[in-house]
C-alpha cells in the first residue's frame, strides 16, 4: 500500500447481513427486497403497522420460514441463499417470542437448559449462572405457571442465551408484560444483551419502544424498509408523510409550489426541488406549533423562524398527562390544527388564539 493512503478504520463485520430477502405468500410479496446488517452490542428495531411483513422477515433469519430469494449472513457464514438454508438449530441465533413459550410442564431449570448438550454437571452450573444473570436464582424448581410474567420472560431469556447464540431475533418480547413491568424488564433484557456482545433484532409496532431500545429503527411498510437510521434521525427527517404520521400525530397544510415557494396562511415556505404548480403538503408535528395570544384580534409579530401567525379558535382541549393537546378550527378554509403544549394549558373552547410552525420543524412532501 502506498504510504500516503489514509488508513480506513476497520469495520468489524455485522454479526447479522441480510440482502435482498423476499418472500411471497399466495402470489402476494409480503417480504420484499429487505436489507439489515446488525454489528456486535447493537440493537435494530424492526418497527412497522401490523401485517407490513416484520415476522415473516425474523422468521427467514431465523430459518422457521423460507426464503423465495435473497441471503442471509450470520456471524460471517452464510446460511440462506434463497430457497437453500440451514436448520434453524444450526444457526446461531435466540429467538423470544410475545408468549414466551416455556414448556409448562417442565421446571424453570429444565426449561433454561433444554437446549444445551453435554455433562450434566455442566449444564447444571450453566444454567445456574443463565438464573443469576437474570435474577431468578433459586427459582430452578419451579414450574412456569408459578411465576409471573416478568418472571417468565426472564426465564425465556435465561433460555435464549442458553445456547451464547451471536444474534437474538426477538418478535414483540414485551408486549404480553403489564405496563408497569415493561420498561424496567426491557432496559434490563437489552442491557443485558448488549453487555454480552449479542447483535439484537427487535421486531415491533410501538414507534415509542423502537425509538426507547433501538440503536437504529428500520421501518417497514408494505413489505419493504422505507427508511432505517438512527431514532433521532427517522424521527426528525421522515422520508414521506406516512413515516412521519407513523411516530405521532401530524399536522398537514396543502399549497402549490410556485417559483420553489408555497403561499400558506403561515406564511410562505422555501419549497425547492417541487415543480411551479406541483401540490405539495407541509407536515408538523402538534408539538412544534407555537401557541400565542390574541391581542384585540391581532397575533404576535412574524419572525423569521416562525413565520406569520395564523388564528384559530379552540374547539376541544385535553389534558393528557405529560402534556395538553388544543385542536383549533382555523380561520382559513375550514383546516383543523392540533398543538401539544408541556404540562397543563387547557383553554376554553372558543377561545380565540393564534398559531406559528416552526419552520425547522416543518417537513415538505409532495402533495
Ligand atoms: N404462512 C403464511 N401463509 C400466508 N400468508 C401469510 C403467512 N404468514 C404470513 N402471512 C401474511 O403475510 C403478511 C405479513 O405477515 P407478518 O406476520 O410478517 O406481518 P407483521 O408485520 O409481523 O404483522 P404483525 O405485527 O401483525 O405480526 C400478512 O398479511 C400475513 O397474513
Amino acid at each position: 500500500m502506498h504510504s500516503t493512503e489514509p488508513t480506513l478504520p476497520e469495520t468489524p463485520e455485522p454479526l447479522l447481513r441480510v440482502n435482498g430477502l423476499t418472500r411471497a405468500f399466495g402470489g402476494r410479496p409480503v417480504v420484499d427486497d429487505v436489507a439489515l446488517q446488525i454489528a456486535a452490542g447493537q440493537v435494530t428495531c424492526l418497527l412497522g403497522p401490523s401485517g407490513c411483513g416484520k415476522s415473516t422477515t425474523l422468521r427467514m433469519i431465523a430459518g422457521i420460514e423460507s426464503a423465495d430469494a435473497g441471503q442471509i449472513w450470520l456471524d460471517g457464514a452464510l446460511v440462506q441463499d434463497g430457497p437453500a438454508g440451514l436448520a434453524p438449530e444450526r444457526r446461531s441465533i435466540g429467538l423470544m417470542f410475545q408468549d414466551f413459550a416455556l414448556f409448562p410442564h417442565l421446571s424453570v431449570a429444565q426449561n433454561v437448559g433444554f437446549g444445551l448438550k453435554g455433562d450434566k454437571a455442566v449444564v447444571a452450573s450453566r444454567v445456574g449462572s443463565l438464573l443469576e444473570r437474570v435474577n431468578l436464582s433459586g427459582y430452578g424448581e419451579k414450574r412456569p405457571h408459578q411465576l409471573s410474567g416478568g418472571e417468565q420472560q426472564r426465564v425465556a431469556l435465561a433460555r435464549a442465551l442458553a445456547p451464547k447464540p451471536r444474534v437474538m431475533l426477538m418478535d414483540e418480547p414485551f408486549s404480553g408484560l403489564d405496563n408497569r413491568l415493561r420498561d424496567g424488564i426491557r432496559d434490563e433484557t437489552i442491557a443485558l444483551l448488549r453487555a454480552e456482545g449479542t447483535a439484537v433484532l427487535l421486531v415491533t409496532h410501538e414507534p415509542e419502544e423502537a425509538m426507547r431500545v433501538g440503536d437504529e429503527i428500520a421501518l417497514m411498510r408494505a413489505g419493504r424498509i422505507v427508511q432505517q437510521g438512527a431514532p433521532y434521525n427517522v424521527y426528525n427527517a421522515p422520508v414521506d408523510r406516512a413515516a412521519a404520521a407513523f411516530f405521532s400525530d401530524i399536522n398537514v397544510i396543502k399549497g402549490v409550489s410556485r417559483g420553489a415557494l408555497t403561499e400558506t396562511p403561515f406564511g410562505s415556505f422555501l419549497t425547492p426541488g417541487h415543480a411551479d404548480g406541483a401540490g405539495v403538503e407541509i407536515v408538523i408535528r402538534p408539538q412544534h406549533l407555537k401557541i400565542d395570544l390574541d391581542r384585540g384580534g391581532r397575533g404576535p409579530a412574524p419572525t423569521p423562524l416562525e413565520g406569520t401567525p395564523a388564528r384559530g379558535t379552540v374547539v376541544r382541549s385535553r389534558y393528557l398527562g405529560r402534556e395538553s393537546l388544543v385542536e383549533f378550527a382555523m380561520d382559513f378554509e375550514g383546516q383543523h390544527l392540533t398543538a401539544s403544549v408541556p404540562g397543563v394549558f387547557l383553554p376554553k373552547p372558543g377561545t380565540v388564539l393564534w398559531l406559528m410552525m416552526r419552520r425547522d420543524r416543518c417537513f415538505v412532501f409532495p402533495g
